[in-house]
């Protein structure tokens, strides 16, 4: 396989790369300049391999070293690029968009398209070869519109990143000349990306029937519920969920970009249903989290440069255990200002922000970090486990009945993005 860097390159006019597909066949590939302009700070050339149409949003890094299909279409990631520090990306291409698994869930994506508006990359692999994959991740990048850059020193801006926090940037491809900033921390950015209609995925023999609020769900976090025998009705981020939570046998409050004081609809609607239904089982995950957290009447911050990885190590201060996790966001739970009746949940052993927190008599947890990984480590996915045994323990009589507009019959159909 022939990485991009290890040809000779110029970065002052289009380059011309020869490389040899097989023995056989030769094929040639022409890269404009690009470069990646920090608002304040560095800027970085490189050559562009996606789309010829520049892009902005707040640039972040990520340590994973694989993922960069479910990365790239995660809805968390929506208005950012992110920089991948694994230096030679794209050596698996990309899997098909349109698989689906029994659940009508896409396979390998987190949503059906590209979320993030750029990536920056060391040393994008114009070849590929995986049994899954269905092309390049240039090419992908092109169809889809989405901005690209090889040829950057990823070492160099992780440091910039680090010292000065996550900062506002454009790729800026071929002659464009504008200097624009667009910052996603300013915008809704979860209204964007919210189912826009409630849908029902129905499991054989359900044992629960779990409403989902989609501040921008993975598909695989669907796919935990409804793998484990929960049915789910899925409901846009601002859904009236405190009307109909005595129908459910618990509620799920999803992942989700941006930052969560924009989601106050969604926490009003949760801090009623708290009120009124103080048995229901209640689980969030990040985006999920924070919002859960400031319903119970925390507050949240934003962290200097955020946690992006799959490696990270957090502390479960109700058994001692250290768990590896999955993590991708920007804000975090001040858990100083957690009210009494709730405690810390799990904190990060690398720079001590909280990690998730739990109802001190309740059914009600949520956590930072990503339990359905995707990609990432499974090891803390024993959380979807504690929620349906807390969910067994919940029944309500005739809860299947009369769930008008939310009623399966009624919510036929996939899901509108
Ligand atoms: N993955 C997520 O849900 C991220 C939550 C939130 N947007 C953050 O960056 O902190």
């Amino acid at each position: 396989m022939l990485a991009f860097n290890t040809l000779k390159k110029s970065f002052t006019s289009q380059l011309k790369i020869n490389f040899t597909r097989s023995l056989a066949t030769s094929s040639t590939t022409t890269l404009d300049p690009a470069k990646l302009i920090i608002k304040g700070g560095p800027v970085f050339n490189g050559l562009s391999f996606g789309s010829p149409n520049s892009a902005s949003g707040e640039a972040v890094f990520t340590t994973s070293l694989v993922g960069y299909p479910e990365s790239m279409t995660d809805p968390s990631y929506r208005g950012q690029i992110i920089c991948f520090t694994q230096p030679l990306i794209g050596n698996y291409g990309v899997p098909s968009g349109n698989a689906r698994d029994d659940f009508t869930l896409l396979k390998y994506f987190e949503s059906p398209n590209i979320q993030c508006v750029g990536i920056v990359v060391t040393d994008v692999a114009l070849e590929y070869s995986h049994w899954t994959a269905v092309e390049s991740l240039s090419n992908w990048c092109k169809r889809e519109n989405v901005a690209a850059i090889t040829g950057v020193d990823t070492r160099e801006l992780v440091s910039y990143l680090r010292e000065q926090g996550s900062s506002l940037a454009r790729l800026s491809i071929g002659n464009d000349k504008s200097e624009e900033f667009y910052d996603p921390g300013l915008v809704n950015m979860v209204a964007k990306v919210t189912t826009k209609e409630p849908f029902h995925i129905p499991v054989k023999n359900a044992k629960h029937h779990v409403l989902v609020v989609d501040c921008g769900a993975k598909e695989n976090i669907l796919r935990c519920l409804v793998s484990r025998g929960a049915e789910i009705t899925v409901v846009p981020y601002n859904y009236p969920i405190q009307k109909v939570a005595d129908k459910f046998d618990g509620i799920f409050i999803s992942n989700g970009p941006g930052d969560p004081i924009y989601c106050s609809e969604t926490v009003e609607n949760l801090k009623q249903v708290i009120k009124e239904q103080p048995d229901l089982p209640l689980m969030g995950i990040c985006m999920g989290h924070q919002l859960l957290s400031l319903a119970a009447g925390a507050k949240t911050l934003k962290l200097k440069y955020g946690n992006r990885a799959h490696n990270i190590p957090t502390l479960d201060l109700t058994t001692g255990k250290c768990h590896i996790t999955s993590q991708n966001h920007g804000y975090a739970v001040d858990a100083s200002t957690l009210p009494s009746d709730y405690k810390e949940y799990f904190i990060n052993l690398n720079d001590s922000s909280n990690e998730g927190m739990i109802h001190k008599e309740r059914p009600i947890f949520s956590v930072q970090f990503h339990p359905e990984a995707k990609g990432g480590p499974l090891d803390s996915s024993f959380l979807f486990d504690k929620y349906f045994k807390l969910l067994d323990q919940y029944k309500v009589d005739g809860k299947y009945k009369d769930l008008g507009d939310l009623s399966s019959e009624k919510l036929a159909g996939a899901r509108v993005w």
